[in-house]
Parts: structure tokens; C-alpha cells; sequence
């Protein structure tokens, strides 16, 4: 994975975008805002991470709120199985808010030196919020209005146009 840039002895450099503030009255509580105008591809944190057991995940972390800011970790046993871990981000990893449609920020694993890398995926224009997808199975009622269908006129007219 390119986007690293790992010293000699093996370190990981961090890197954080300064131009970031955590708002904290949000309708999806805290979440993580541009203060200055953010370029396409800015690397905006990289963060480590932190593997839980399936037990541990299972029996325990579930039960609490630590549940709703974990990640999807793939991994492989030493069987050869492949298997999903939770991770717990550390960071600003955790403050992300999702987006169905206007997500500005794209994540990668880095499943051998366990980090994320949060990079925008446009220009953020300052004073909106970085928003990443968490997919399609919610476990909490979505903040931002539903996508409405196009008005029906619109839709005639899109069919006409395919006639014609
Ligand atoms: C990883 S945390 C994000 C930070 C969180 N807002 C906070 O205040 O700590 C995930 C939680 O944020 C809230 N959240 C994230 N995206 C949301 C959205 N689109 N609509 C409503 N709530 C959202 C939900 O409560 C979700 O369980």
C-alpha cells in the first residue's frame, strides 16, 4: 500500500490535517468539520488500530457503547480461515458520522501494520462536514433526509426522451 511512508527501522509516519474541528451539537451527535478548504485527496488522519478477540468482541464489547464506533477487520487464522474481527480506531477515526450520499472521505486498512488512512475523497469546501460511509446496514435511524425518487414530471420527460 503506497500511501505509507514507513522509516527505515519500520515506523509509520502520522499524519493529521490541521484544518479539522469536532462539533459537538450535531443532529448525529459529534462529528468532524473542515475549517478551511480541504483539497481532493488530503490525507486527513492516519489511525491505529486496535483488533479485538471474537470472544472478547462477543461477550463483552458488544454490551457496551464501544459496539457503535467499531470497525469491520478482516483477518485470517492460523487454519488459513478467513475471519471478521471488530477494531476499535483510535483518533479521529471514531468521530467520522456517516453519509449515504454525500460522503467526502474514503478509508483504507492496512491489515499488516494495523492502521487506517482517512484521505478526502473531494474538495471539502470549509464549514461542511467529513462524513465517511459506514454501508448499507445502519443500526441507528439515518440523520439526513431520505433521497427522493425524481419528481414525476421529470421521469416522463426521461422516458420520452428514451422513446424519442
Ligand atoms: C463512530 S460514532 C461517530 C461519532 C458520534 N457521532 C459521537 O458523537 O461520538 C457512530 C455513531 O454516530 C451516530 N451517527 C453517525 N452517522 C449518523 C447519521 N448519518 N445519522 C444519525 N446518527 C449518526 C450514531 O449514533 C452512530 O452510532
Amino acid at each position: 500500500m503506497g500511501i505509507f511512508l514507513e522509516d527505515e527501522d519500520g515506523s509509520i509516519s502520522l499524519q493529521r490535517c490541521a484544518d479539522l474541528e469536532i462539533k459537538t451539537d450535531t443532529p448525529k451527535g459529534r462529528g468532524v468539520f473542515a475549517t478551511k478548504d480541504i483539497p481532493a485527496k488530503t490525507i486527513i488522519d492516519v489511525c491505529p488500530v486496535l483488533v479485538l478477540g471474537l470472544k472478547e468482541n462477543k461477550e463483552h464489547i458488544e454490551q457496551t457503547s464501544l459496539y457503535h464506533y467499531t470497525y469491520n477487520w478482516p483477518f485470517v487464522d492460523s487454519n488459513g480461515v478467513r475471519k471478521l474481527a471488530q477494531a476499535v480506531i483510535f483518533g479521529l477515526g471514531s468521530m467520522f458520522n456517516h453519509a449515504t450520499n454525500e460522503q467526502n472521505v474514503v478509508w483504507e486498512r492496512d491489515t499488516d501494520r494495523f492502521i487506517i488512512t482517512y484521505r478526502a475523497f473531494r474538495d471539502i469546501p470549509a464549514g461542511e462536514e467529513l462524513c465517511i460511509s459506514y454501508g448499507s446496514h445502519l443500526t441507528f435511524k439515518d440523520a439526513d433526509p431520505p433521497v427522493l425518487p425524481p419528481p414525476e414530471t421529470e421521469i416522463e420527460q426521461l422516458n420520452q426522451i428514451q422513446i424519442d
